[in-house]
């Protein structure tokens, strides 16, 4: 039997509440033993070992979590008796440390996050199969190489494509610019896509020495929108400002003249848009060339953001931090 690592982090999927009809819980309520004996079917598909690296909510989630996560399971994946880890996580943001993993584990073994969207305590609760079908991915041939996956609802989707699409239906999730790669019904795998940008195993983010990430903030553009949040961000340190414009990605004036303006002072200005798909583009509405800014490709603005922390711990270079949006 393959040796698989359940690495859990808190979440609905480990919530628990006072009614199996009423709405109120609490995330991260219960340990990574009791999800496991809440799932005994498992055991008869691998040899499971269960380890609690946080227990939050993960409207909760931050640097030191994700660093220590990420090193975590690359010490685990170097291990010839560990054959592939699933990670329980919450699901505000399980889009945004899924893709901070296929950024940072450098191994071809598969990578599973798995939540839920009720509660433990919930009528139906989704998390028990969602668990089961977790499993079923991280010991399937077809997951070797296809870098981090994110397993909810039936569904196989790649962490650089996957958002959270709704607040609270079971079907929470969506590949919204190219669909997802896989399903698993009742553990049974099937792969119909394979993400083509680089991921994990072709990662150039070294994350071993690093123990802090550099500050970026995300921006939201809209109608009448003021250059104060700029200005603050450009005072409160940031590194990188992540604007999700409108349309496509498309400033406010008085906001584009305050990223042009932060630029000057360094600062690394990234183009993507509040629209939720689709690609923002270089040269479109907005002179990029005069003002210095860089674009995001088609990634959302919280995927955006941990691609260029990352692309900072290495360079300031805004033309080499363009050609990382263009190959992860
Ligand atoms: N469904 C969930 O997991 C939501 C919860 N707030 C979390 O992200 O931890």
């Amino acid at each position: 039997k393959p040796n698989i690592t359940i690495l859990a982090t808190g979440g609905t999927i480990a919530g628990a509440g006072d009614s199996a009809t009423k709405s109120a819980y609490s995330a991260g309520a219960v340990t990574v033993d009791k999800l496991i004996s809440a799932v005994p079917s498992i055991n008869k598909m691998a040899n499971i070992k269960g380890e609690q690296i946080s227990n939050i909510g993960s409207q909760e989630m931050n640097n030191k979590v994700w660093l220590k996560l990420a090193k975590r399971v690359n010490e685990l994946l170097k291990k010839d008796d560990v054959d592939g880890v699933v990670i329980t996580h919450g699901t505000d943001t399980m889009e945004s440390t899924s893709y901070f993993l296929d950024l940072t584990v450098k191994s071809k073994k598969p990578i599973v996050f798995v939540g839920a969207m009720r509660s433990g305590s919930s009528m139906s609760a989704d998390g028990p199969m969602n668990i089961y079908n977790a499993v079923s991915v991280a010991i399937n041939k077809q997951s070797y190489g296809k870098g981090v996956v994110v397993v909810m609802n039936d569904e196989i989707h790649s962490a650089r494509e996957v958002t959270k699409v709704n607040t609270s239906n079971v079907n929470a999730f969506s590949s919204v610019n190219t669909g997802k790669i896989g399903t698993v019904y009742y553990g049974d795998v099937h792969y119909y896509m394979a993400p083509l940008r680089k991921h994990t195993y072709q990662t150039e983010f070294n994350i071993e020495k690093i123990n802090s990430l550099p500050r970026v903030d995300i921006l939201y553009g809209h109608a009448n929108d003021s250059d104060v949040f700029v200005k603050a961000a450009v005072k409160a340190g940031a590194k990188g400002i992540i604007h999700a414009g409108m349309g496509n990605g498309n400033p406010y004036p008085t906001t584009q003249t305050a990223l042009a303006n932060a630029v000057k002072e360094g600062v690394v200005v990234a183009r993507t848009s509040r629209v939720g798909s689709g690609r923002t583009n270089l040269h479109g509405e907005v002179d990029d060339a005069k003002y210095g800014f860089i674009v995001t490709d088609n990634l959302n603005a919280q995927k955006a953001r941990i691609l260029l922390m990352l692309g900072l711990t290495k360079t300031h270079d805004k033309k080499e931090l363009q050609k990382m949006f263009f190959e992860y």
